[in-house]
């Protein structure tokens, strides 16, 4: 398939014993937003580690736009265009939500991410970081450190700086975990936002069902590390493998 812009192909990991995920072989379109459900301990975070290379593979590949990059590392990876959403450990506590959402966007333009940048006067860079603050509301906030951010808030802030970083494959962590009513509408616009673009795809291990019914074209189940089912979402939640898996408990319908 020609526009399959992410794909694994027998992707497994073994830790001691244990298969964490087995052999699944998956291919992810642009335009396309596919959800991966499945029980607790199903491999859901295991697989992202797994495409973001924050874990190795024991066997199988990861391939972006065809090309193998299964033995490189995540800084690379993210270089390439896989894009994960950002944890605050992998950004400067200290530094305010602004000067972060400034660093990445530098970075993707090239510019390297020395601090000393920053007391420059680098306009374009500034107007780009201004524009995705408030696309995720969040400039009421820009000069606060990133250490003082609310919870909510944090995560509207892994999502502006993945959408800086623009990657081809947007990967989302539950990304609504933990926010208030108001606040989650934000940032499930902003991923629509990004799925109507039609050129990346977006991949969201989640558990809310109102948010996968509205943003899923597709559902993966992982069940036991392997691949269980595969479709569109109405089909994929009313198949017996989900309904068996879940024995109408894990997910939540709320
Ligand atoms: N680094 C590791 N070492 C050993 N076992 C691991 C490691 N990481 C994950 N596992 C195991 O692999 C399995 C899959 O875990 P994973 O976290 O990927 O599941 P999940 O589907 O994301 O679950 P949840 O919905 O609870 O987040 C679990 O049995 C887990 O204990």
């Amino acid at each position: 398939m020609t526009d399959t812009l992410l794909d694994t192909k027998d992707l497994s990991v073994r830790f001691g014993g244990h298969v964490a995920v087995d052999a699944v072989t998956c291919g992810f379109r642009a335009g396309e937003l596919t959800a991966i459900v499945g029980p607790n301990g199903a491999g859901k975070t295991t697989y992202f580690n797994l495409i973001s290379g924050q874990i190795a593979a024991s066997a199988g590949k990861v391939r972006l736009e065809g090309r193998d990059i299964t033995r490189r590392g995540v800084s690379e990876r993210c270089r390439l265009g896989i894009g994960r959403a950002f944890q605050l450990t992998n950004l400067f506590p200290g530094l305010s939500v602004f000067e972060n959402l400034r660093l990445v966007v530098q970075a993707k333009r090239g510019r390297g991410t020395s601090l000393l940048r920053l007391a420059g006067a680098d306009r374009e860079v500034a107007r780009e970081a201004e524009a995705i603050l408030s696309q995720v509301r969040l400039e009421p906030f820009a000069a606060q450190p990133v250490s003082e951010l609310s919870h909510g808030n944090q995560r509207k802030l892994e999502v502006a700086l993945l959408i800086a970083l623009d990657p081809l494959v947007y990967m989302f962590d539950e990304p609504t975990a933990g926010m208030s009513i108001d606040e989650a509408p934000v940032v499930l616009d902003l991923i629509a936002g990004l799925k109507a673009r039609a050129d990346r795809t977006i991949l969201l291990v989640e558990h809310k069902m109102d948010v996968i019914r509205s943003l899923a074209d597709r559902i993966i189940v992982l069940h036991n590390g392997a691949l269980a089912a595969d479709g569109p979402p109405a089909e994929v939640m009313a198949s017996a493998v989900v309904q068996e898996a879940y024995m109408g408990r894990e997910l939540d319908h709320g």
